[in-house]
């Protein structure tokens, strides 16, 4: 699926290259808003939550209609939400530039670019659209294109998600300097979800790299235990579009992060209940 999906990508970057060649990127790139810092955001105290704006995905097929992803947005950030992703994928996910346009006129908060990047022209993309983040996926790159992507991303001010699967492309994402690590629970080769991804992966990030458990969330049961297994973070789509207030969602998994010994072994030992 993860080829298919990228021969995609690959098309229709073509197109937009032709139209709008890189040096008129860079110079929109030049007049874009400062990068947040989403770093320092998600290093900051609690519980985060990275919410989507996904429309369709190859899985599930359509989810929501979302005529509104500013909209959205806001209602995403009003509940607490530390990042909004959005997705820019537009074969299988129903995703558009236009929308990261439209979240980053509305909202404060840092903002992913979530789609299948593959070449520099769609990182000074994202940062003449106003992204704070980019996301990198190790499956779909060579480890040198990873690290001139990471190092990109950075030279523009922003941060880049570093998304792995197994342990052998968690080592590349280290190798390659990764400072916001997503654990995705949903192998794109697949599209099957195993929520016993993160959990097995997470002891082998290093201390100071950002934790995401990605995919998969149903709700707060299933965040206090990422959170309980060494999440900093979750990043959340399906379950909040399809959801009816996105707002009180996505307070709830915050909250529900924020408290994750309640469940934990440690606590049952001790006998304490947070
Ligand atoms: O809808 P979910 O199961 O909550 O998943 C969200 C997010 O993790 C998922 O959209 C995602 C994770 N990595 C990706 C890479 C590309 C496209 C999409 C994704």
């Amino acid at each position: 699926m993860l080829e298919q999906i990228i021969e995609g990508v690959r098309a229709d970057l073509l197109a937009r290259r032709e139209s709008l060649p890189l040096d008129a990127v860079k110079e929109l790139a030049k007049d874009a808003p400062s990068p947040v810092d989403a770093l320092a955001r998600l290093r900051g105290d609690g519980f985060h939550v990275i919410a989507e704006v996904k429309r369709s995905s190859p899985s599930k097929g359509a989810l929501a209609a979302i005529a509104d992803p500013a909209g959205l947005a806001e209602d995403y950030a009003a509940g607490g939400a530390s990042v909004i992703s959005v997705l820019t994928e537009q074969r299988r996910f129903g995703g558009s530039l236009a929308d990261l346009d439209a979240v980053r006129a509305r909202v404060d908060i840092p903002v992913l670019r979530k789609d299948f990047v593959v070449d520099p022209y769609q990182v000074w993309e994202a940062r003449a659209h106003g992204a704070d983040l980019v996301l990198l996926i190790v499956a779909a790159l060579e480890q040198d294109a990873l690290v001139g992507l990471l190092e990109r991303v950075e030279s523009l001010g922003m941060q880049a998600l570093v998304e792995v699967h197994d342990e052998q492309e968690l080592r590349r994402a280290v190798e390659a300097g990764a400072r916001i690590l997503g654990v995705n629970n949903r192998d794109l080769r697949t599209l099957e979800v195993d929520r016993s991804t993160f959990a097995r992966l997470a002891p082998l990030v290093p201390e100071g790299v950002v934790r995401v458990a990605e995919s998969g969330v149903r709700g707060p049961l299933d965040v206090m235990s990422f959170a309980d297994a060494g999440a900093d973070a979750v990043l959340v789509g399906e379950a909040l579009v399809t959801g009816s207030s996105p707002r009180d969602a996505v307070a709830e998994l915050v909250a529900a992060g924020s408290h994750p010994a309640i469940h934990s072994d440690r606590t049952h030992r001790s006998g304490g209940v947070a």
